[in-house]
């Protein structure tokens, strides 16, 4: 029987040992933490099946999943450097910066112990062990930093199959720069708003309570855990100071317009803030894959390419006839939606019809 220790239950870790108890009913979890309520609420709905309130049991674990405020991450691993542990076992954690962790788990390197660092892109203001869902992470991005080029991801993946995340493999400054933008300094615009606005209606207590849609879901990060977002800022700072000068600019930049009552700058301000939120995470195109068919302008033909194709149970996304014209061949275009179905049609309609390469 594997063994999970999870380092801080509340709402990731918390979310995480669900997934994992889910998809792997006879892994054992141990779970650690400083909140005694959390671990009692963990044992009682059968999140994890030991508690304990520091690094008993840590030696037996598979795999060690660090999931506390990034600050304490980083204490935890340099005390796993000299810590006895079980060999091959698969450390990863889940904090919102990788730069400072990936640089400490530098001093598990003399012991050759893997460590993958880790980041769910999806979670809430919300937290605690309560909070937590099996399904919190689902469709999520999962950012995965192995520390060397030569780390095996699979075994964690394996691990956390259950919680449906699409795994991203990046660097760890790749990571700091993507997440200072969409992350953190949205958090820090949300805290400062929400300050802002309390102090602007000091004298107009009715102004907090008519706050409506626009304040409310511009402002809903602004209610998450004070302790995880200090950590966070002081372990992406350069960043963080970076982006942040670059929106504080940005804002100067609009008073301006308005200031100089600029009508059609603002109506651009606007419109490109409109155009890119519009398309964000807009899926991507789903790729097609095409094969064109001579055929002759016969009554029946296509029938025939459809039977063929039915017959080896290969199915087409979308068919259309191009260029057709009277007593002329013409071009049959089919879709499938993997490059296998159609190389195989391909090589199975060749017997019969000149492939046409466009
Ligand atoms: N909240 C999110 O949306 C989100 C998303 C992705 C990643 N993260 C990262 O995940 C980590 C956990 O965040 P969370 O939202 O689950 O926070 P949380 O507050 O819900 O949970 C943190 C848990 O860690 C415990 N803890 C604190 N210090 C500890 C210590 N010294 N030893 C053991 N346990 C300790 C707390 O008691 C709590 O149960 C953070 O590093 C955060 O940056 C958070
Ligand atoms: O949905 C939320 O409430 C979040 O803030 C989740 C969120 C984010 O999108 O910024 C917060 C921190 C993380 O590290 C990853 C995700």
């Amino acid at each position: 029987m594997e063994t999970v220790f999870i380092k801080g239950l509340g709402l990731i870790g918390s979310s995480l040992a669900r997934a994992i108890k889910q998809d792997h009913p006879q892994i054992k979890i141990i779970a650690g933490d400083i909140d005694e309520k959390s671990l009692l609420y963990a044992k009682k709905h059968k999140i994890a099946d030991q508690i304990v309130t520091d690094m008993t049991g840590i030696e037996q674990a598979d795999y060690i999943i660090l999931a506390s405020p990034v600050s304490q991450i980083i204490k935890d691993i340099a005390i796993l450097a000299d810590k006895k542990l079980k060999p091959g076992v698969i450390i990863t954690d889940v904090g919102s910066t990788k730069q400072t962790v990936m640089q400490a788990a530098q001093a598990l390197n003399h012991r050759s112990l893997t460590f993958i660092g880790g980041h769910p892109m999806a979670g809430s203001h919300k937290s605690g062990v309560q909070a937590g869902r099996a399904d919190l992470i689902e469709n999520a991005y999962y950012f995965l930093i192995p520390a060397s080029k030569n780390t095996d991801i699979s075994k964690l993946t394996w691990l956390l199959a259950g919680t449906n995340a699409k795994w991203l493999q990046v660097t760890p400054a790749q990571h700091d720069k993507i997440v200072a933008q969409i992350s953190h300094v949205p958090h820090i615009i949300a805290a400062e708003l929400v300050n802002q606005t309390q102090q602007a209606f000091k004298d107009e207590p009715v102004g907090m309570r008519v706050a409506a849609g626009g304040f409310k879901s511009v402002t809903r990060i602004a209610a998450s855990d004070p302790t995880m977002w200090s950590a966070i800022l002081l372990n992406n700072r350069e960043l963080i100071l970076k982006q942040l000068t670059g929106y504080i600019t940005g804002l100067e930049n609009v008073s301006t317009l308005i200031e100089k009552e600029d009508r059609s700058a603002l109506f651009d301000f606007f419109k490109r803030a409109k155009v890119s939120r519009e398309s964000l995470n807009a899926p991507a195109r789903a790729p097609f894959y095409d094969l064109f068919l001579n055929i002759p302008d016969k009554s029946g033909e296509i029938a025939k390419v459809t039977g063929i194709l039915a017959k080896h149970h290969l199915s087409i996304i979308n068919i259309q006839v191009l260029e057709v014209r009277e007593d002329i061949n013409g071009i049959l275009q089919l879709v499938f939606n993997t490059e296998k179905a159609r190389d195989q049609a391909t090589r199975i309609l060749e017997k019969d019809y000149e492939i046409v390469t466009r």
